[in-house]
């Protein structure tokens, strides 16, 4: 069952201040199924960010549809746009974006609160993630308190609270050192394995594309190569790496 689509997705910033027009994205099209695992790869300066950011709906295409679930996000109004996001999609950012005003616990049920779900439903829903993803005693402690991987769990528990159709996670080992990078890969892996969340990531690290089931190499704006994992990470990597040997790439 198809959860995204992209079709022929393009676009061009306009020049501004004697800078000339680029054509970030130019005619990108890929779909991605339910439960899938799929990785995003390319250059610097390749179109990722600016694919994420109108996947996420942050931004606009210049032309070209997503479609989430069925429904497609280019044609909906900006209310309308967000309170979708809000129900169908959870993120996982390089930085957290964890409140520190909040405790473990209300960051968790940020969401669902805003979504003025009943509190037993939500204490519900709280106490099974943070079970799932082994914070059970951090409930009530604030996000300055705790490490950086327990941060990536809680992220984590709070991009799934909603059940959403699709995750995005950016840069997730961005800033982390190789002990904590290990940790929210396996944790994505425990979502993806164990849930069957479907999730689409945006990375520059080969290591934590090793975990991803298919990645697809973006340069110039374009889908330039689709590789699949048999399952043996070890392979894979090795396989990313060749890639990024051909198409260029960071390692
Ligand atoms: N707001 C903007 N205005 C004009 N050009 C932009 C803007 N944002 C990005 N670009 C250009 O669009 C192209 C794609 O940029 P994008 O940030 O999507 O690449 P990226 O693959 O995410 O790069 P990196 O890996 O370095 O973060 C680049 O040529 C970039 O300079």
């Amino acid at each position: 069952m198809e959860i995204l689509k992209i079709n022929n997705l393009t676009k061009v910033y306009s020049s501004y201040k004697g800078a000339k027009e680029v054509t970030a994205l130019d005619g990108i099209s890929f779909t991605v199924n339910k439960s899938e695992f799929v990785g995003i790869m390319g250059p610097s300066g390749s179109g990722k960010t600016t694919l994420l950011n109108i996947l996420s709906g942050v931004d606009k295409s210049t032309s070209g549809e997503t479609i989430i679930d069925n429904q497609n996000i280019s044609k909906l109004k900006k209310d309308n746009l967000a309170l979708f996001r809000r129900k169908n999609i959870g993120y996982i950012f390089q930085d957290f974006n964890l409140l520190d005003s909040l405790d473990v616990k209300e960051n968790i049920s940020l969401p669902l609160i805003l979504d003025k779900k009943c509190p037993d439903e939500i204490e519900k829903r709280v106490d099974n993630l943070m079970r799932f993803f082994n914070i059970e005693n951090l409930g009530k402690k604030y996000p300055y308190n705790i490490s950086g991987g327990q941060k990536q769990r809680v992220a984590a528990a709070r991009a799934l609270i909603n059940d959403p159709k699709i995750i995005f996670a950016d840069e997730p080992t961005g800033n982390l050192d190789s002990k904590s990078a290990n940790t929210i890969m396996n944790t994505i892996s425990k979502m993806n394995n164990e849930i069957n969340s479907t999730v689409l990531m945006v990375t520059h690290d080969p290591f934590a594309a090793s975990f991803c089931k298919r990645i697809i190499f973006i340069k110039d704006g374009k889908v330039k190569m689709e590789i699949t994992s048999d399952g043996d990470r070890k392979r894979f990597f090795d396989k990313i790496l060749e890639v990024q040997s051909v198409i260029g790439g960071e390692n």
